[in-house]
């Protein structure tokens, strides 16, 4: 298995495949133009008279509520008609309001990569959503109702996109930057609406969580990947993925600024525990789906603990998993678990690192900062602080930019032979089910996955045969992640693999804020 090193350099090597219709396409060049230079209106206006119902597009998502006036992209002027370059941001959604809470609960019980139901019974999916999200709505508005009403996730992620768009302006490159959100709006299906309206001519995909998990990024690529086969318009449009950041120097270095930051607000610094809570997921998407999520979670509070070690704290840490859903196990040790064993060990400071979404939302600011602070006070533990979410964090968004400049040279460049966005080869294919639900007005159809990607695993799991099921690494060869991959035109980045993060760390630098590194590409010999 041999690592190549950080994507810049790979853009010299001959790792890009010619392919019809790609030539000339590869060279990386970066189209400048001014952001405001040209196309009229302000952002102000173009989101004023964006602010239409909700189109009918194409979903294969049912959703369980009215037309909402709402959509999320954060432009730049419009640049020259031949090039326009689009970011889209891929998030969770939540509600907005109270009444929101069910259906928006719905709309996320009823998502198969979120419940994933044996194919026989599959076809039970809407009923079950309908049933559970009653039952939940209660527990969950009284949640959001500490909180103030409402997720804060859509305002926080608009601002991400505002700060992004500034920083690719500044950086030379305008773009729209979009947000399409999984379960609530702005839907996914109409951030791909105005992105055909405004004439995006190549997108990045970026999806707002650091780590993959089959149950974030995976569902939101899944749902777009179904949006693309099924629009004329979108089939063309030149695109590739950033599957996940959390190796990202500038991300780490956020991360571990803003917890040195809160560390030395206590009054004995060496003895706090660095508390990181993730949000966990059923051990079984792991061990028999091969979701990548647990062992980039560590990797990533590694490579975070790393850099805060480097600044002199050589303070305990722990990693443990919030936020269960179900009677089923899920990834352990869970957080109210460990946070009662620390206070059990005598630990009397902690201090919550919130590490598997970057904005402020109901788990950090009701779990975290309500539900586990009081458990930990009962447990012992006297000092408590929290790790602010990264939001528009000035370093995360430079680096956010970053990662979109590096990618874009390959937007529509490494295709392979498969059509499919993300490959998702270790799942079942979606149901053929219908999940109708009575107020929906469409007659969604989840895909199936393209035959092809059942033969390839999930890029990531190729360094890890021995977790591949069936454990089977024979026929992975060079080139082998991007023809698993590569959807149409998508290809970068969704084959970014881990590979040795800690060398691409030292190429890129002892130093944090040493400009890009931390994107590491891989193949397999
Ligand atoms: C990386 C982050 C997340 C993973 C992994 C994840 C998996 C996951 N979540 C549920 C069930 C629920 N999640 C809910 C809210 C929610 N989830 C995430 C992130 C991840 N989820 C966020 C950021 C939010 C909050 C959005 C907001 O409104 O602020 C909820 C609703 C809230 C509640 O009732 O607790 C549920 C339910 C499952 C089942 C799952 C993996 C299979
Ligand atoms: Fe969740």
């Amino acid at each position: 298995m041999a690592s190549f090193g950080l994507l810049q350099r790979t853009a010299q090597l001959p790792l890009v495949e010619e392919r019809p219709g790609c030539s000339g396409r590869c060279v990386p060049v970066v189209h400048r133009y001014r952001r405001g230079a040209c196309g009229g209106l302000t952002t102000t206006e173009r989101r004023r008279g964006s602010q239409q119902p909700r189109q009918a597009a194409s979903t294969d998502m049912v959703r369980f509520e009215e037309p909402n006036n709402t959509r999320g992209s954060r432009k730049a002027a419009a640049g020259p008609a031949v090039d326009k370059v689009g970011v889209l941001l891929l998030n969770l959604g939540g509600p907005e309001t109270l009444s929101d809470v069910k259906p928006f609960l719905y709309n996320l019980f009823a998502d198969p990569d979120i419940i994933r139901l044996p194919q026989v019974v599959q076809f039970l999916q809407p009923v079950l959503a309908m049933v559970i999200s009653t039952l939940r709505a209660p527990k969950s508005a009284e949640g959001y109702k500490a909180i103030g009403g409402g997720s804060p996730l859509r305002k926080i992620t608009d601002e991400q996109a505002e700060a992004l768009s500034v920083a690719l302006a500044a950086k030379g490159q305008a773009a729209n930057v979009y947000v399409g959100m999984r379960y609530w709006h702005p839907y996914t299906e109409e951030a791909l609406a105005q992105i055909k309206r405004d004439g995006v001519t190549r997108l990045v995909i970026l999806p707002l969580y650091p780590q993959f998990s089959i149950s974030t990024s995976g569902s939101s690529l899944r749902l777009l990947e179904s949006l693309f086969k099924s629009d004329r318009a979108l089939k063309q449009l030149r695109h590739t993925v950033i599957p996940s950041w959390y190796q990202r120097r500038g991300y780490v270095c956020a991360m571990a600024d803003l917890i040195v930051q809160e560390l030395v607000k206590f009054d004995d610094v060496a003895g706090v525990e660095v508390f990181f809570s993730a949000h966990g997921v059923p051990k079984s998407y792991v061990e028999e789906a091969g979701d990548p999520y647990k062992e980039e979670m560590e990797e990533c509070v590694r490579l975070i603990m790393q850099e805060v070690r480097q600044r002199g704290y050589q303070n305990s840490h722990t990693l443990a998993y919030q936020s269960r859903v179900g009677p089923a196990e899920w990834l352990k040790p869970y957080t109210d678990d460990s946070i009662r064993m620390l206070g059990r060990t005598g630990v009397k400071s902690m201090l919550a690192v919130p590490i598997s979404f970057v904005s402020e939302h109901i788990e950090t600011l009701e779990e975290i900062d309500m539900e586990y602070r009081e458990l930990a006070h009962e447990s012992g533990i006297r000092h408590w602080g929290r790790v602010p979410a990264l939001n528009t964090n000035a370093a995360f968004i430079e680096d956010l930019a970053e990662a979109v400049l590096e990618a874009l040279p390959y937007v529509g460049c490494l295709a392979g032979p498969t059509d499919s966005l993300v490959p998702l080869a270790a799942l079942h294919p979606w149901p053929e089910p219908h999940l109708l639900h009575p107020h929906s007005r469409s007659h969604p159809r989840h895909p199936r996955l393209h035959p092809r990607l059942l033969h390839h695993p999930h890029p990531r799991l190729l360094h890890h045969p021995r977790r591949r099921p069936g454990g089977a690494a024979a026929g992975i060869r060079s080139g082998a992640p991007r023809a698993a991959l590569a959807g149409g035109d998508v290809g970068v980045g969704v084959d970014q693999e881990r590979g040795d993060v800690e060398r691409a760390h030292r190429d890129a630098g002892d130093h944090c804020h040493s400009g890009a590194g931390g994107v590491e590409r891989a193949v397999h010999s």
